[in-house]
């Protein structure tokens, strides 16, 4: 190195999800958006769909906790792929000590299962239904709800997994008009917040297939709290069980939603890829 200022950070996937973890630890500053966004630049940074950064705990009982961007710059509120791949990081690190431990989440505690050959399961809180919680803006909660698209009505089921969700059946997500009818989603106007776009074909009642649309990233090989969502609105319509293998195009994640007054937990991999340094005078 040249003694420029660098940023320390290790690249990660979890299913294809991919992520760039900083150590924020100590009280080290957070990244700005500008700085998620040069970090997140597929050519001239490290490239990511979101960027985690570990951080002390507020929170009595957490070994750590973590915040998100989308490659956009913008804050997200929940994670699934990367909260697995903070949970791998601490583990590596020798912070997170024994098989079970507690994640500060921005919606609230993560308790955490390390399951061997660097797969985790998560519980990832109660799935919220109600418009506001997302936000949605629509008179009452309804089981389904339809928007117009370019033209085309489309018909979708939402839910908050402290991030906003909405959820299309489609017959075969190999044909599903992923990169219209997201980001047409995504930019309507009943959205203040913007939507996480999930396209989801049943295959049976224990397996789906899954794509998803994600805010601030575009499609991703994989989305955790997206299959969490997926599984619990196809659930409450009685279209899928309580025990849901997703199919993502980047892996499976096996979802488990007990009851409705009961957390989702969702299990999956996670990946180390590299570490590396990056240069901030010059990227900033
Ligand atoms: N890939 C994530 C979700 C990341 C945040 C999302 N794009 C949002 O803005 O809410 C996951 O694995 O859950």
């Amino acid at each position: 190195m040249t003694g420029a200022a660098t940023l320390r950070f290790s690249k990660m996937h979890g299913a294809g999800n991919d992520f760039v973890v900083l150590d924020l630890r100590g009280g080290r500053p957070a990244p700005t958006p500008a700085l998620a966004r040069a970090l997140g630049d597929r050519h001239a940074g490290v490239g990511f769909d979101q960027l985690l950064t570990i951080e002390d705990p507020g929170q009595a009982g957490a070994v750590a906790r973590y915040r998100i961007w989308n490659a956009d710059g913008s804050a997200a509120q929940q994670c699934g792929n990367g909260a697995r791949c903070v949970a791998a990081w601490l583990q590596r690190d020798g912070a997170a000590a024994g098989d079970a431990f507690v994640l500060e989440a921005p919606p609230g505690p993560v308790t955490v299962q390390a399951l061997g050959a660097g797969r985790y399961a998560l519980a990832l809180g109660r799935p919220r239904f109600e418009p506001a919680d997302l936000p949605f803006l629509a008179d009452a909660a309804q089981a389904s709800y339809r928007l117009d698209v370019d033209g085309e009505a489309v018909g979708f089921g939402i839910a908050s997994m402290g991030n906003p969700h909405a959820v299309l059946e489609v017959p075969d997500v190999a044909t599903a008009e992923v990169g219209r009818l997201g980001p047409g989603l995504q930019a309507r106007a009943e959205f203040p917040e913007g939507v996480n776009v999930g396209f989801a074909q049943v295959l049976a009642p224990d397996r789906i297939r899954l794509r998803v649309y994600e805010r601030g990233a575009g499609e991703t090989l994989a989305c955790g709290s997206g299959a969490c969502a997926a599984v619990a609105v196809l659930a409450r319509r009685g279209r899928v069980g309580r025990h849901v293998f997703v199919e993502l195009p980047g892996g499976t994640l096996e979802i488990t939603w007990p009851g409705d007054d009961s957390p989702v937990t969702m299990a999956g991999p996670t990946a180390f890829v590299f570490e590396g340094d990056f240069l901030l005078e010059q990227n900033e």
